[in-house]
């Protein structure tokens, strides 16, 4: 169960807003707390996709050790120890539904200032904010697995990394050969909204089966600063392989999905070694998905395909004739944490017909604690409200962000001891209720 770990600010540190004008000193204390190996001369002259409004610092005033004392007192500087920031997601994807979610993001605490609470501060005041703005669940990438548990996030979706062989060999799927293909140069200009519109679509409905069946965690770039900096694509960042390439895929006339990739070439005395990272692919249906692979797999001088961050349930995942061969990782990907129990839980559609009371513990959000009865009919509407009644199921806030987005199942939690049963039969009725047919991910890191 998560302890208890509110503190405010260590003594000698203070909370400020920051403004475009910090831009320098954000990206000097980015790079401290994640070293770099582009110039902060460089950073500064592209894009952050921040949203300034939503942009926080942590300011440690001290006694200036080089300035001589005037009348007796000794100077203060005043220097940027630590940031955090959030994205205002107004329609974060849920199962069946959308929701406005805080997306936590660039999280650094100067290595000087680091281990004396800072951290613990600053998820407090994001909380306090989220809550604020109406916004009943905070997500994440963390930067480091072990950070986040401890305040209540649950690791809610993983995403699939694979080595694809190149020419492996898919299953067919008719209608894939009747797409014409474009390949070019990714383009803000050219591809900017086709990229949107697509990627949009293909989280409403993934495979295009009008089944109301959305792809939990499929959350767009809403803002424009998003926007300029996912289509930015500085040279100094792109650690030796070329910029930034699209391959769309038309039928009909109609753009029918998209992938952007980069290709890195290396020749070995024994041919080229070339090797395709992929963005992101997205597309409208399988027989879309089949043309985007077939060419992803048969590119020039390259042996294998680096797909990054597809869902574990991805098409490709089903029309590789060998997946062994293509030796598949996971990694978490989003973290949820659960801000305002019943407005989250009445929030999001269940895959089963519920009525189940939980018992809820949250030892940094007080007033989510308690029992809540949820209601729901299968892919229909939901209702949580407070009772007193006797609880069906017990687990701590952080379990209950894992299950969210329909990824993580209760019961394999209650197989770890994360959740306790106290009526027979509940922890399987809801663990169907809060699944969902499609598997939750992220294709972006924010
Ligand atoms: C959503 C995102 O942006 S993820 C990006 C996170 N940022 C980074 O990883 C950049 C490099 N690291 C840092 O900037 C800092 O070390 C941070 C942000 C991870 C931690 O900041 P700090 O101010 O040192 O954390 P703080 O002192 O509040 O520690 C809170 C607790 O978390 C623990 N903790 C902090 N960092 C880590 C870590 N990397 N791994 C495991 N535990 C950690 C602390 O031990 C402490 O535990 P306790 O409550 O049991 O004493």
């Amino acid at each position: 169960m998560t302890e208890p770990t509110h503190r405010p600010l260590p003594a000698g540190y203070r909370l400020t807003s920051l403004t475009e004008a910090d831009k320098r000193a954000v990206l000097e204390v980015d790079t401290w707390a994640f070293p770099s190996e582009v110039d902060l001369d460089e950073q500064v002259q592209h894009p952050l996709p921040l949203t300034w409004s939503r942009t926080f610092g942590v300011v440690s005033d001290h006694e200036d050790a080089d300035a001589v004392p005037f009348d007796g007192a000794v100077p203060t500087v005043s220097e940027l120890a630590a940031m955090h920031a959030s994205y205002p997601f107004a329609e974060f994807p849920v199962p069946g539904a959308t929701l406005p979610v805080s997306g936590l993001t660039w999280v650094g605490v100067h290595p000087q200032h680091r281990r004396r609470g800072i951290l613990s501060a600053m998820i407090d005041v994001h909380f306090e904010q989220a809550r604020a703005a109406g916004e009943p669940v905070s997500a994440l990438f963390a930067a480091e697995a072990a950070i986040y548990g401890r305040f209540g996030y649950g690791q809610a979706a993983q995403d699939l990394r694979l080595t694809i062989p190149r020419g492996a060999a898919l299953r067919d799927v008719p209608g894939a050969d009747e797409h014409t293909v474009r390949i070019e140069k990714a383009d803000r200009a050219r591809h900017g909204e086709l990229v949107d519109s697509l990627h949009r679509a293909a989280g409403a409905d993934p495979g295009g089966h009008g089944t109301g069946v959305n792809r939990p965690g499929w959350v767009t770039r809403e803002s424009p600063e998003l926007q300029e900096a996912w289509w930015s694509d500085p040279a100094a960042f792109r650690r030796g392989r070329e910029s930034q390439r699209i391959v769309v895929v038309e039928r009909d006339g109609e753009p029918r999905g998209y992938a952007t990739f980069r290709r890195k070439l290396s020749w070995e005395t024994t041919g080229p070694r070339g090797t395709v990272s992929t963005g992101e692919v997205v597309a409208l249906d399988a027989a879309a998905a089949r043309a985007l692979w077939g060419v992803l797999t048969d590119l020039d001088l390259t042996s294998e395909v680096e797909p990054f961050m597809i869902p574990v349930d991805d098409v490709v995942t089903h029309l590789l004739v060998n997946p062994r061969a293509a030796a598949g990782r996971v990694a978490d990907n989003l973290w949820v944490r659960v801000l305002d129990v019943p407005v989250a839980l009445a929030g999001r559609r269940y895959a089963g017909d519920v009525d189940v009371v939980l018992h809820v513990s949250d030892a940094r959000v007080p007033e989510n604690s308690g029992h809540w009865r949820l209601r729901a009919t299968a892919f229909g509407g939901a209702a949580c409200e407070r009772t007193e009644d006797p609880a069906d199921l017990s687990l701590d806030v952080r379990e209950l962000g894992s299950a969210f987005l329909g990824g993580v199942s209760l019961a394999s939690l209650a197989t770890a001891g994360l959740v306790s049963e106290h009526r027979p039969g509940a922890r399987a009725a809801a663990s169907a209720a809060f699944g969902w047919p499609v598997a939750p991910v992220s294709s972006w890191v924010f």
